[in-house]
């Protein structure tokens, strides 16, 4: 277990908001996660600024391509000098062996398995005949077998994974202080737990935006959050 394991997530639309906030909590957390929209919208350039604040960066870029393009496209952020970065496992073994050959030596690559905003029905929906933690499992043990770093996946299957594979390292979003009956607000996310569940549950990295982001005052948010862990 790292000392903060909170990462930072800042999807936030600008680039000066963005820092704000990374440098107010910045005592808080363990590192910054920079993902599609703030990479979209700031590139290269954006990830340069962010680093200035000498946390450590996971780029989640939840890359999921050919393996030849996922390939080039990990070797392209080896200047960013990322410490985690994220691929789709669904994207199959050989993509997932191809994008932790070519990662930087001190890069984490991180399989994602099943999103936190879907659930069983919505799985059923796209063809997947079996449920999320059923489904998560399976694409762990192949991105176990493809040679990455870890996963990532939602609190209610962390503890499950941490069983089967015990040098791990798991990754997890999809956490709400107060499991979301002190009026805190899902949003997007339906495979919900609690921080210091998560973490009891063996998460290596606990992923949080909005709860800290949106909140009134991030700072009070950010100091709450570590106190329960
Ligand atoms: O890879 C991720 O980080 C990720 C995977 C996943 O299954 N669910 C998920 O929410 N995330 C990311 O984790 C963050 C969660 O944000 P909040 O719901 O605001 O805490 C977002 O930046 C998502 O892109």
């Amino acid at each position: 277990m790292r000392q903060n394991p909170v990462y930072l997530a800042l999807d936030l639309p600008r680039l000066d908001q963005a820092e704000a906030l990374a440098r107010k909590v910045a005592d808080h957390v363990g590192g910054i996660k920079l993902g599609l929209e703030f990479f979209c919208a700031h590139g290269h350039h954006g990830v340069h600024e962010l680093h200035k604040l000498g946390l450590p960066i996971f780029l989640d870029l939840k890359l999921h391509d050919i393996p030849n393009t996922v390939a080039a496209a990990m070797q392209a952020i080896h200047v960013l000098e990322p410490e985690i970065v994220t691929v789709h496992a669904s994207g199959g073994r050989a993509m997932m062996e191809d994008a932790k050959a070519a990662a930087g030596e001190n890069c984490k690559v991180v399989g994602v398995t099943v999103l936190t905003s879907l659930d069983d029905g919505d799985l059923t929906a796209a063809g997947v005949n079996c449920s999320s933690h059923d489904q998560a499992l399976r694409l762990a043990e192949l991105a176990h077998a493809a040679g990455l770093d870890g996963i990532v996946c939602s609190g209610q299957e962390v503890g499950a994974v941490h069983r089967q594979w015990k040098d791990g390292f798991f990754v997890v979003p999809g956490l709400r202080p107060g499991n979301g009956k002190n009026g805190n607000n899902h949003g997007d996310q339906k495979r919900i737990v609690t921080p210091r569940q998560a973490r009891d549950d063996g998460a290596s990295v606990l992923v949080i935006g909005r709860p800290i982001s949106r909140a009134e005052d991030p700072l009070a948010a950010a100091r709450a959050i570590e106190a329960t862990l």
